[in-house]
C-alpha cells in the first residue's frame, strides 16, 4: 500500500527550531490527524510536503520515492493562509487551478461543476470569492483542492470557522476521498472532530512527533479505570486493595459515580473483583470501563508545552493521561 513517508524532517527559521527529526508516514486511504499546539510545527511540515518550503535535513517520499514536481502537482492542498483570488469567481477560479494542475478546459469545466454541487456553493459560481462567507470560502478552498483530483491530500485546517453543517459536508467528502485510496492528512485543534474522524492521529510538540496511532491504541493506557455508579466507595474499595479512587464526583451520561484505577495490568479479574465489591455494598446502576478521549490524551501530551510553543524546547514526552470522565462501555 503506498504512503506518504515524512522521515526526519528538519526546519529553522532562523534561531527557531520548527521541526527537529520530524517523522511519520500516511497511508493510502486512511485519515491521518494531525495534531498539536499553535507553533508546534504542523503548517510547516505541510508546506515542506508540497514543497513550498525547503527542509534543512530528511526527506517526503510517496510510495518510497522522493517527492519530485510531477507527484506534488497531484496534491490537493488547502494552506493555512487561504490562497484563493478574491476578485476572481468561484467558478472560472476552479476552472482555472484545474487547468494549472493540467486538466483540460472541458475536464476541469466538468471537475468545477461536480465539487460545487458537493459541496453546497453550486448557486455561488459566478459571484466572486470576496462577495462569500468565510465558510463558504472555505468550502471553495476544499473545491480548489479537489478539482484535478489528487492523489494525496493535505490540508491545514481545514474545519477552522466551519458552521456545523459545512463541517459534516467536509468530513464526509474526506471520507469519500479515503474511501477511494486517498491518503488524507489535515491539521486540526477541533479534537473531538478528530476523534471522530481520523483512522490515526499523530500528536505533535516542540516540532516532533511525540504519540502515533489509532484513537484506540492511543487510548489504551496501562493504569485501567471504571467508573461506578453505586454505594460510595470507602463503603466498598477497601476490599480490593489494588485499586485506588481516581475520583468520588465524576459523571457519565448524566448519572453521578465514582472513577477508580488499577495500575497493575496482570490483574486480569479486577474487574470482577471491584463489580463483587461494589454490588456486596449495595445497588450497582452503571459499571463501565473509562478511556481517556484525545483532548485528555493531548493534554497529557503536550500540558508542559503551553509555554514553549513559540520556542520550542528539545525535550520530548510520551503518551500519559490524565483523569478523564469519559466513559466507553
Ligand atoms: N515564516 C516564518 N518565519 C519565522 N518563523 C516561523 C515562520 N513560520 C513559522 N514559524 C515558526 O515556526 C514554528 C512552527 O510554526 P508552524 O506554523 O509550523 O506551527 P503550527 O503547528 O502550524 O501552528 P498553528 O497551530 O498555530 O497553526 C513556530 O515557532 C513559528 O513561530
Amino acid at each position: 500500500m503506498p504512503a506518504l513517508s515524512i522521515d526526519s524532517l528538519s526546519k529553522a527559521y532562523g534561531s527557531v527550531q520548527a521541526l527537529r527529526d520530524m517523522s511519520f508516514d500516511v497511508n493510502a486511504g486512511e485519515i491521518f490527524g494531525f495534531v498539536g499546539s499553535n507553533g508546534a510545527g504542523k503548517s510547516t511540515t505541510m508546506r515542506i510536503v508540497l514543497g513550498v518550503l525547503a527542509t534543512d535535513a530528511g526527506e517526503v517520499r510517496w510510495d518510497g520515492r522522493p517527492l519530485d514536481l510531477h507527484v506534488r502537482r497531484r496534491i490537493g492542498y488547502m494552506p493555512e493562509e487561504r490562497g484563493l483570488y478574491p476578485r476572481m469567481k468561484v467558478g472560472e477560479h476552479l476552472v482555472y487551478l484545474g487547468r494549472l494542475h493540467g486538466l483540460d478546459r472541458a475536464a476541469a469545466r466538468t471537475a468545477m461543476e461536480h465539487w460545487t454541487q458537493v459541496l453546497g456553493i453550486e448557486a455561488r459560481r459566478d459571484d466572486e470569492v470576496l462577495k462569500l462567507s468565510l465558510g463558504n470560502q472555505q468550502r471553495v478552498q476544499l473545491a480548489a483542492a479537489l478539482v484535478h483530483g489528487p492523489e494525496i491530500l493535505v490540508l491545514d485546517e481545514p474545519f477552522s470557522g466551519l458552521d456545523p453543517v459545512a463541517v459534516d459536508v467536509m468530513s464526509q467528502v474526506l471520507r469519500d476521498q479515503a474511501r477511494a485510496g486517498v491518503p488524507v492528512m489535515f491539521s486540526s485543534h477541533q479534537l473531538e472532530l478528530v476523534e471522530r474522524l481520523c483512522d490515526r492521529v499523530g500528536i505533535v510538540r516542540a516540532g516532533s512527533m511525540v504519540a502515533i496511532g489509532g484513537i484506540d491504541e492511543l487510548r489504551q493506557t496501562p493504569q485501567r479505570r471504571w467508573f461506578v455508579d453505586g454505594a460510595p466507595p470507602d463503603a466498598w474499595l477497601g476490599h480490593v486493595p489494588a485499586a485506588r479512587l481516581v475520583s468520588s464526583d465524576a459523571v457519565s451520561s448524566g448519572a453521578a459515580g465514582s472513577v477508580v484505577e488499577v495500575a497493575d495490568p496482570s490483574l486480569t479479574t479486577v474487574d470482577q473483583e471491584l463489580l463483587a465489591a461494589a454490588l456486596a455494598a449495595g445497588p450497582v446502576r452503571e459499571f463501565a470501563r473509562v478511556r481517556p478521549s484525545l483532548t485528555e490524551l493531548y493534554r497529557g501530551v503536550v500540558s508542559s508545552d503551553v509555554s514553549t510553543t513559540e520556542t520550542p524546547s528539545a525535550s520530548t514526552s510520551t503518551t500519559s493521561t490524565s483523569a478523564t470522565n469519559e466513559v466507553s462501555a
